[in-house]
């Protein structure tokens, strides 16, 4: 015999085998080689199977089946589906295979007798990982004769009717596509569940597990509530645990195949792993993270005090900017065709489609990958659609970066060269939050509805911080998303998306006499927003769209070139020289007020003096507003307004928050959009936080709220800092909310534990 053998034991097989042993073959036997405590297993490689095909001459039967069926017809399909899965399972199997895993099974039995066979497919032939579940497995197999109908089973789960009609529709070839088939010891566990190293939505360093009695099967497949332990890795302890009443178990049962049953009343309401044991499962967990480099979802079993590891994969549900950094894993390194800044984290794969211009947005397709040099407005409705986003230019505070974010899909920004290197119609995968881009699919995981990963994303209860953790918002149909994270308010409201999505300029329909309409959109967009936060503050910010941004619009056309838009007509000072646009904005807010709106504020961008924030004061008087009994502040996002802050006092702001993406601009004169100068933005640079330290103590000795709503607020170092030095309240991304809500709540408890200890020389 020639190539690859039949049978791999598990201690010849890397993660590099998976063509051989497929994607849990290469997983375990990595597994098993960093150490952890897997069960003994052998593997019949893809090649056995293909084999077996061709000596039992099932190909040409397969094929006919499959190649010309008409997969949109689901009988024919099903019909088909069936035939193919029962001439695999009922084809007598070769006799040098047969013998081959007999003298395996006979080695493997000194060690236990039971097995699973696990179906293994090969990522090549099913590039959805979704798929990796339609695969069989089977627990509990006791004989040779068994071992091999169950072999035959996980080979014939090859042909189930969404597998086929998956390829088909994919243009894969039936004829190529391949499956191995782990032999492995069963562990006839007491207890068993699945646990994620880090928490599978927010990436903090918790490791959260799932157990209950019996096989592990019962909390995967969703058929138990099992208990649930947080470990917090950093206080190396169990800081939380839910107990839950567990009904039923799967347990082995006779010589094939697993029975459920009910757990007896005793043991239902017992908590099932003891703190020891949630610490030494937490510990392989972080052996694991540690070796792959990215948090993993694993599954684990127990027999006395004896645990064992099933599997190990990575989680690709996480929204946070992820606890661990290194830069292997999730496929192979020389698989990267691009990198840039992460901007919205996430993995996805799928065509790429380039659009040039918005006249091309109508060719973007549910699942593409749409690459840009930029986006703007205009696309948000493509944007709505696409898997992932890939920008030439921009950082983290660009159109592209902050939109996706709010729809929750991956986006890489400013790459430089994407529009050049990517080709339509080429496959790629987006890592969101590594910033990479990679050829082809990478293997990853799509959560299962149901399962325990999804029940476990709506974990933790909401922690209370003094300091409020407010929420940005850009878009009225990511409000319900916004509020869902419990947040205190919105920190900043963008109007410019609602505006720019109109793809008018205020100008236009004042020029058009369409006012109204103009108004009634904004309200109602505001609205939203309003009504997702009842009794909650809502900052909405005036419009800050450089010109730019409107040239492309209807009544676009006259807006003035500019060299450098950035410090160019934009915000408050547009809005003072503008004051029918201004006024539009102000009726807007006045009608709300008068609707009853009273967690409605209004936040000017943009402001460099006093008198601009009492000029627009003025005129929000002047249009009827009772503006002593209103909440109108400023924004700091100009050095020249945090020098001044004590003036903006007096003239009665009563709140600030910091635009540090513009005062870190203004401050180190490095334009956040210029991909050439992105790696010297320093939001911690010590003349920036001067500043924001100055006015902080400014606003709170003159009784004024003072929050952020830049991107730095979203970051947990800055947040720190932030709070260290007295800010009252932070305004964070949708996604960041979980993670800056911990970091609030644990500086703050540091700061009251310092204070305590001081007089006891501590
Ligand atoms: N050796 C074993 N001993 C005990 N239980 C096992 C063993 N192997 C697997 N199991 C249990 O069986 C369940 C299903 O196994 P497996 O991981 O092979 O299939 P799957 O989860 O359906 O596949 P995929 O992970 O590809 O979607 C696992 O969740 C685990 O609880
Ligand atoms: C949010 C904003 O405007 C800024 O950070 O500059
Ligand atoms: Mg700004």
């Amino acid at each position: 015999m020639t190539g690859v053998p039949d049978i791999l034991w598990l201690e010849e097989i890397r993660k590099e085998d998976i063509p051989s042993v497929g994607g849990k073959g290469a997983s375990l036997g990595e597994m098993a080689s960093i150490g952890l405590p897997v069960p003994p297993a052998f593997v019949v490689t893809s090649q056995a199977f293909r084999r077996f095909l061709v000596q039992t001459g099932l190909e040409k039967p397969l094929f006919e089946l499959l190649e010309s069926l008409d997969v949109d017809d689901n009988d024919l399909l099903e019909s088909a589906a069936q035939k193919a899965k029962d001439l695999v399972h009922k084809a007598k199997m070769p006799d040098d295979i047969k013998s081959e895993i007999s003298i395996a099974y006979e080695k493997l039995s000194r060690t236990g007798e039971i097995v699973a066979a696990r179906s293994s497919a090969t990522a090549e032939d099913l590039p959805d990982a979704s798929f990796a579940g339609q695969q069989e497995t089977v627990l509990n197999i006791r004989g040779i004769e068994n071992l091999l109908n169950g072999i035959q089973t996980c080979w014939a789960s090859l042909y189930g009717a969404r597998a086929i009609y998956y390829r088909s529709k994919q243009g894969f070839d039936h004829h190529i596509v391949n499956i191995a088939v782990v032999v492995q010891q069963l562990i006839n566990s007491e207890k068993a569940g699945v646990l994620f190293t880090s928490h599978p939505v927010t990436g903090e360093s918790l490791t959260i597990i799932e157990g209950s009695w019996g096989l592990g099967e019962a909390v995967v497949s969703g058929a138990v509530s099992p208990d649930n332990y947080v470990f917090d890795r950093r206080l190396e302890r169990t800081t939380d645990r839910l107990i839950s009443p567990k009904i039923i178990e799967i347990v082995a049962d006779g010589n094939y195949g697993t029975i459920t049953r009910d757990v007896e009343k005793s043991r239902q309401e017992m908590q099932v792993l003891s703190d020891d044991e949630v610490k030494r499962l937490a510990t392989y967990g972080i052996v694991s993270e540690e070796h792959y480099g990215i948090p993993q979802d694993m599954e684990w079993a127990i027999v006395g005090d004896k645990i064992f590891i099933l599997q190990s994969r990575p989680i690709t549900t996480i929204k946070g900017v992820g606890a661990v950094k290194k830069e292997n894993n999730t496929g192979s390194a020389d698989a990267v065709i691009l990198q840039g800044q992460g901007a919205s984290p996430g993995i996805a794969s799928g065509p790429v489609i380039i659009i040039d211009d918005v006249k091309d947005i109508g060719k973007v397709k549910e699942g593409d990958i749409m690459i840009t040099r930029m986006t703007n407005p205009d696309m948000v409705p493509a944007m709505r659609k696409v898997a992932a986003i890939v920008t030439d230019e921009g950082g983290m505070t660009c159109h592209a970066a902050i939109v996706s974010r709010e729809l929750g899909t991956p986006a890489v920004v400013g790459t430089r060269k994407a529009t050049q290197i990517l080709k339509d119609g080429q496959v790629i995968t987006v890592d969101g939050e590594k910033g990479l881009i990679y050829e082809g699919v990478i293997a990853q995981q799509v959560p299962v509805v149901g399962s325990a990963q999804v029940q476990i994303a709506s974990a933790p209860a909401k922690i209370i911080t003094a300091t409020s953790v407010k929420v940005n918002v850009s878009m009225p149909e990511a409000a319900q998303r916004a509020a869902a994270t419990g947040a205190d308010g919105v920190g900043l409201l963008r109007i410019e998306h609602l505006i720019l999505g109109l793809n008018k300029t205020p100008n236009w329909y004042i020029q058009n006499h369409r006012e109204e309409e103009f108004i009634s959109e904004l309200m109602n967009g505001i609205k939203v927003v309003l009504d997702s936060f009842p009794g909650k503050p809502v900052w909405v910010r005036t419009l800050d769209a450089p010109t730019d941004e409107f040239r492309n619009m209807q009544g676009g056309e006259n807006e003035p070139i500019e060299h450098n838009p950035m410090l160019g007509w934009r915000g408050i000072r547009r809005d003072l020289q503008s004051p029918a646009q201004f006024k539009l904005q102000i009726d807007t807010f006045k009608r709300l007020w008068d609707l009853g709106y009273d967690n409605l504020g209004i936040m000017f961008p943009m402001v460099s003096h006093p008198r601009e924030f009492i000029k627009a004061k003025e005129l929000f008087r002047q249009a009827g507003v009772d503006v002593e009994n209103v909440d109108l502040g400023i924004m700091i996002e100009i050095p020249a307004s945090a020098v001044l802050v004590d003036d903006f006092i007096k003239a009665g702001i009563k709140f600030a928050s910091f635009g540090t993406n513009d005062l870190i601009q203004y401050t180190i004169a490095i334009d956040r959009n210029n991909e050439n100068v992105t790696d010297m933005y320093w939001p911690k640079h010590p003349a920036v936080l001067a500043l924001i330290d100055q006015a902080i103590q400014a606003c709170r000795k003159g009784g004024v709220e003072v929050s952020i709503c830049g991107q730095a607020g979203s970051e947990p170092d800055m947040v720190t800092w932030l709070v260290e030095h007295g800010i009252t309240s932070v305004s964070s991304n949708i996604d960041a909310i979980p993670k800056i809500r911990e970091t609030v709540a644990r500086t703050e408890q540091r700061i009251i534990l310092d204070a305590a200890r001081r007089p006891y020389g501590c």
